[in-house]
C-alpha cells in the first residue's frame, strides 16, 4: 500500500471543500502503487482520486503532469482529468505536500494481460503518442540514460547484498549504454511507466490509462520498450513473442515504426529493464520507515535485462517489422 503521508479527516475534508465537488462523504487510502499517496474520495458528486505527491515527484514538474492530462483529455484520450479548485487552480497543498484531485476512471487493471489486450495496449500507446503532439510544456526524462548513473551511485555499494556481483554487472551496463544510447529516433511525449497496473480495461476493452507522473519528452520507441518488458514476459520470466507481436501490430496500426526504431528495440528494452531495475534496487534498499508500501522485486528486471542482452536484432525475438 502506498500511503506515505498521514492526513487528518479535518485536513482532507477542508481540502475537498476547496473544490466545487460537494461535501466529502467518505475516503480511504488506496492499497496500490509505490510512488505517491493516493486516496479514493467520495463526495456528493461522485468518486475522485486525491494524490499527494511524494519523494520522486519534483514539484516543478507538476504543471507538466497535470497540464498533460488535461491536454490528452481534451483530445479525446481517456485518462484522468485534473479538477480545478475554486481559485481555478489544479494544484493545491495538503499535509505539507503538493496535492491534486483528478477524475475517477472506471475499469480495472489485469494482472496477466491476454494477447488481445496487448494489441489494445499498442493501439492506445500510439494514440497517446499522437495525442501528446502539440503539448507546449516540455519535460526531459530524468530517468533516461543520464539519470541512471547518479541513481546507481546512491545504492551501488549495497548492490551485492541483493545479488553477488551485481555492482560490477550494473557498472558495465552503464558504460555500455552511455556509449550506445540512440539519440536520433523520433521523440515526443511518452508515458514512461506504462505497466499493467496503469492501464484499465472494462468489459474486455481498454478503458483508460492513469499515472502520468513519469511522463516526459523522450524517444517514442522507448515507451514501447518499457511495455515489452512490462506486458510481454510470463510469470516464469519467459518472453512471450506472441504478445510482443500483437502489441507492435496494435501500435503500428496507428503509428508505423521507422526501420531505425524497429532495429533499436532490443537495446531500448535492455535500457528500460536497467531503468526499472535501478529504481527498484534503490527502493528495495531504502524503504522509508513507517511507510505502508511493498517494494517491487529488482531481480525480475535484472533477468529481463540479461535476456535482452542476448538479443541483437528484433528478429532474434521473432518479431518482424
Ligand atoms: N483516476 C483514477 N481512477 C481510478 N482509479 C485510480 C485513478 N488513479 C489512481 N487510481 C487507483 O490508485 C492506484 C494507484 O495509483 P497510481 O498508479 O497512480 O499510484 P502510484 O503510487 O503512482 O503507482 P505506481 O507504483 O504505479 O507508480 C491505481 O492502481 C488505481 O487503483
Ligand atoms: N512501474 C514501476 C513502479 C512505479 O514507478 C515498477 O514496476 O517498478
Amino acid at each position: 500500500m502506498a500511503v506515505y503521508t498521514e492526513v487528518s479527516d479535518e485536513e482532507l475534508s477542508a481540502f475537498v471543500d476547496s473544490y466545487n465537488v460537494g461535501a466529502l462523504t467518505s475516503y480511504k487510502g488506496i492499497a496500490e502503487g509505490v510512488e505517491n499517496s493516493n486516496f479514493l474520495v467520495q463526495t456528493e458528486t461522485g468518486p475522485y482520486i486525491l494524490t499527494l505527491y511524494e519523494k520522486r515527484v519534483n514539484p516543478s514538474d507538476l504543471p507538466f503532469f497535470l497540464g498533460l492530462m488535461e491536454h490528452l483529455s481534451e483530445r479525446g484520450f481517456n485518462c484522468p482529468t485534473p479538477l480545478k479548485n475554486r481559485e481555478g487552480k489544479a494544484l493545491g497543498h495538503l499535509a505539507g505536500r503538493p496535492a491534486a484531485m483528478v477524475t475517477f476512471l472506471d475499469g480495472m487493471w489485469v494482472r496477466r494481460p491476454s494477447v488481445e489486450q496487448c494489441e489494445q495496449l499498442g493501439v492506445a500507446m500510439a494514440q497517446l503518442h499522437k495525442a501528446g503532439e502539440g503539448f507546449e510544456i516540455e519535460r526531459a526524462n530524468a530517468l533516461s540514460v543520464g539519470g541512471w548513473r547518479p541513481l546507481f551511485a546512491m545504492c551501488a555499494n549495497r548492490a551485492d547484498e541483493v545479488q553477488k556481483g551485481l555492482q560490477n554487472e550494473i557498472e558495465k551496463e552503464l558504460e555500455y549504454f552511455e556509449a550506445h544510447w540512440p539519440k536520433d529516433l523520433p521523440k515526443g511525449v511518452i508515458h514512461a511507466d506504462l505497466f499493467v497496473d496503469n492501464v484499465f480495461f472494462l468489459r474486455g476493452a481498454l478503458s483508460g490509462i492513469i499515472d502520468f507522473y513519469f511522463a516526459c519528452n523522450d524517444l517514442l520507441a522507448y515507451d514501447i520498450a518499457i511495455c515489452l518488458n512490462a506486458w510481454c514476459f510470463e510469470p516464469d520470466d519467459m518472453f512471450n513473442v506472441t504478445k510482443a507481436r500483437a502489441m507492435l501490430k496494435g501500435y503500428q496500426s496507428v503509428r508505423p515504426l521507422s526501420l531505425e526504431e524497429y532495429n533499436a528495440l532490443p537495446l531500448l528494452a535492455r535500457g528500460a529493464a536497467l531503468r526499472f531495475h535501478l529504481t527498484r534496487l534503490y527502493d528495495w534498499l531504502n524503504v522509508p520507515e513507517g511507510a505502508q508500501v511493498t517494494p517491487k522485486d529488482p531481480i525480475e528486471y535484472l533477468k529481463k535485462l540479461r535476456f535482452h542482452r542476448s538479443i541483437r536484432t528484433p528478429m532474434d525475438y521473432g518479431i518482424e517489422r
